[in-house]
């Protein structure tokens, strides 16, 4: 029988070191992250706090290994994304990532079902379980009799819950957030919101949710700031 004091706690789902990323134009170089270290455990709601222009979205791009030119170490699920080549990075974004961006970038020619059902075919799973998953997150999310509609046939406080949706159809570990509310009204942006955990806690999954809104990120279980660089 395995003794609980020596068991390893759960492995982090993010671990960041020394996380750096510097932009040059026109022969000036702007060092944004200047050595980021943090850790999202599983199951933690993480808001990521800071003005405008302090480095929040690089941030989520590098953990959504979106882009390259990043100094330092990240590991996602136990996984080097430096020691990932092209083929690996696709893989781990697509098992264990989900997206949610302030200007959600849905499919303006499918509908809210079709949105929602096909990062599931991509991932493999098969159309009708993808189609009742698909259903039961935009009933979830208050969108039972909307899931014919497109997204321009949909409000933004709508549009964004189908966003909601489609980040967590396959049930990623980790939900990355960019200003999932930023473009909407404050009643609008907490309900969103509200839902957003809800289903995150609901099924088990991290989240890091960028944000400079105080207000919301009192909602999550902790708040990191990122300020000159660095997590304060
Ligand atoms: N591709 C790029 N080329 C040059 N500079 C960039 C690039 N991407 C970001 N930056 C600069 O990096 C800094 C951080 O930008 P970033 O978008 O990460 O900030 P943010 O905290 O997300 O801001 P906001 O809250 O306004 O979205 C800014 O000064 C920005 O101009």
């Amino acid at each position: 029988m395995s003794d609980p004091v020596t068991q390893l706690p759960s492995a982090p789902v993010v671990v960041l070191s020394n996380l750096t990323r510097s932009f040059t134009q026109g022969g000036v170089t702007i060092d944004v992250l200047r050595g980021v270290d943090m850790e999202v455990m599983p199951g933690e709601i993480v808001a990521l706090l800071g003005p405008s222009g302090s480095g929040k979205s690089t941030m989520l791009q590098a953990v959504g290994l979106l882009e390259g030119g990043f100094g330092g170490e990240i590991t996602i699920c136990g996984r080097s994304a430096e020691k990932s080549n092209g083929d690996a990075r696709t893989a781990l974004r697509r098992d264990h990532l989900g997206f949610v961006y302030q200007f959600h970038h849905l499919l303006p020619d499918f509908d809210a079902r079709e949105n929602v059902v096909l990062p599931q075919l991509v991932a493999g799973v098969p159309r009708p379980q993808a189609r009742e998953r698909a259903e039961e997150l935009l009933t979830a999310l208050g969108l039972g009799q909307r899931m014919d509609h497109r997204p321009s046939q949909l409000s933004g406080g709508e549009q964004q819950r189908v966003a909601v949706a489609r980040a967590l159809a396959n049930k990623p570990q980790l939900v990355l957030a960019d200003e999932p509310t930023g473009n909407l009204d404050e009643a609008t942006s907490d309900r969103v919101l509200e839902e957003f955990l809800r289903l995150v806690r609901g099924q088990g999954s991290s989240a890091l949710v960028a944000t400079h809104n105080e207000r919301l990120a009192a909602k999550m279980d902790r708040v990191v700031r990122l300020h000159d660089g660095k997590l304060a």
